[in-house]
């Protein structure tokens, strides 16, 4: 979980567009490629064996707006040759945009009807040339109100996963499309049942993926007010559990800060652990010695996280996480989570578990060698560092000098 310094105002938000077969994918496409809204988009296709004629129907459409970009991937289902295609057409993309050639406002990715969404969102969180490029802004899973029922239902072989499932549990926006197609109860069910597998992606009612381009491109998945503020109810998931799915999803709001160190280490073991059941994992984070929120998402074990925005004068400092997954553990999470608080006590712990006392006599190892001195504060921190970090040991060095450890690991600092 290592804080990156990436600009990500400057990186291109990319959507990966996710749903069953026939939900209506190439109808949201196409009404994105054909709204007015002065966007340069460039969209991915990904179709699997009829490759071809989602591309002919998209560029009679988007005839008019001839700034897109259609590229196609022929080579099949992008979840099983994997990053490789993916990259290989970002950078592509990332040349021209870098040579002045080409100004892109977003990047669209159509899966294909039964993919798993997650190796096409990894793609942003692995390769370091797209991650300088481009971000995964948001995965927005359209949903047959006809037929969703059937497919959530639908029993599947022992190890198999259900589809249907995870693309609404991967959502970060769900349209709920073809609602002249059914009752407004049947919507009702079909909205409770969706927000039992994913209580955190607002739904959109939709009638041939009719939305505003605005409330699927650009919108910073992680940002957990703007969802707050699409569907203030969404935190509210009383009631709505009568399906015991074993999908599900978990929110934590926390006052106070946490330390950053600690939740690095929590984040860490939690996805190397769990990374297989936690689908997707996002939050802001009020990290100790720092102005700046920590905003992070991930796809299973994939973390990707950075400082962004400051916190405004007044406004509280809070934690928000949520987690999406396969038999979520919603206690151990909490306990997890409420272990890294930054508290007096949590601060206390830390400095009886370091290895050497205040007044040790020790070496630390600097750019000219090792190098004696004292151990002249614990959990130390200055202006000069990183965000969020605390150093285990101020030293003073017996020149006189001061420097700091930091880390508590022998080949840093050890005893004299
Ligand atoms: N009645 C109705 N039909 C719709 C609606 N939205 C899309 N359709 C139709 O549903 C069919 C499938 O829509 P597509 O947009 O091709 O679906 P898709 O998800 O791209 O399908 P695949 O590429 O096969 O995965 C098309 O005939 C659409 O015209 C809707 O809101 N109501």
């Amino acid at each position: 979980m290592a804080a990156s310094a990436e600009d990500n105002e400057n990186l291109v938000p990319v959507t990966v567009l996710t749903g069953f077969l026939g939900s209506g994918k190439t109808t949201l496409l196409n009404h994105i490629l054909t709204a007015t809204h002065g966007k340069k988009i460039a969209v991915i296709e990904n179709e699997f064996g009829d490759v071809g004629i989602d591309d002919e129907l998209l560029q009679k459409n988007s005839k008019v707006q001839a700034d897109e970009e259609i590229i196609e991937m022929m080579n099949g289902c992008i979840c099983c040759t994997v990053r490789q295609d993916l990259i290989t057409v970002l950078s592509k993309l990332a040349k021209r945009v870098a040579s002045g050639k080409l100004k892109l406002d977003g990047i669209v990715i159509e899966t294909t009807g039964l993919a798993d969404p997650a190796p096409v969102a990894q793609t942003f969180f692995v390769d370091d040339a797209v991650k300088a490029f481009a971000r995964l802004d948001g995965i927005v899973t359209l949903i047959d109100a006809k037929h969703i029922e059937l497919h959530l239902d639908e029993e599947k072989p022992e190890g198999v996963e259900n589809e249907a499932v995870e693309q609404v549990a991967f959502a970060d926006r769900l349209l709920l499309n073809k609602i002249d197609l059914v009752s407004e109860a049947d919507l009702f069910r079909i909205e409770s049942r969706l927000k039992g597998i994913n209580a955190f992606a607002p739904i959109l009612r939709t009638e041939k993926a009719q939305v505003s381009v605005d409330s699927v491109l650009n919108i910073k998945a992680f940002d957990l007010k703007k969802t707050l503020d699409m569907d203030p109810e969404f935190l509210n998931t009383d009631g709505e559990h009568e399906h015991d799915n074993s999908v599900s999803s978990i929110s934590i709001i926390q006052p106070g800060n946490v330390d950053l160190e600690l939740v690095q280490k929590w984040v860490g073991q939690l996805l190397q652990e769990k990374g297989a059941q936690i689908y997707r994992m996002k939050g802001v984070l009020s990290i100790s010695n720092a102005d700046e929120k920590f905003v992070y998402q991930a796809v299973h074990m994939l973390f990707r996280g950075n400082f962004d925005e400051k916190w405004e004068a007044g406004e509280p400092r809070e934690s928000k996480l949520v987690f999406i997954g396969k038999n979520l553990d919603e206690k151990e999470l909490r306990d997890g989570f409420n272990a890294c608080i930054d508290t007096p006590e949590v601060l206390e712990k830390r400095i009886k578990t370091l290895r050497f006392a205040m007044g040790t006599k020790v070496e630390c190892k600097t750019g000219g060698g090792w190098v004696k001195g004292e151990v002249v504060a614990h959990m130390y921190r200055d202006e000069f560092m990183p965000p969020g970090m605390v150093a285990p040991y101020q030293v003073k060095l017996d020149s006189g000098e001061l420097i700091w450890a930091p880390e508590d690991v022998n080949n840093l600092i050890r005893k004299a």
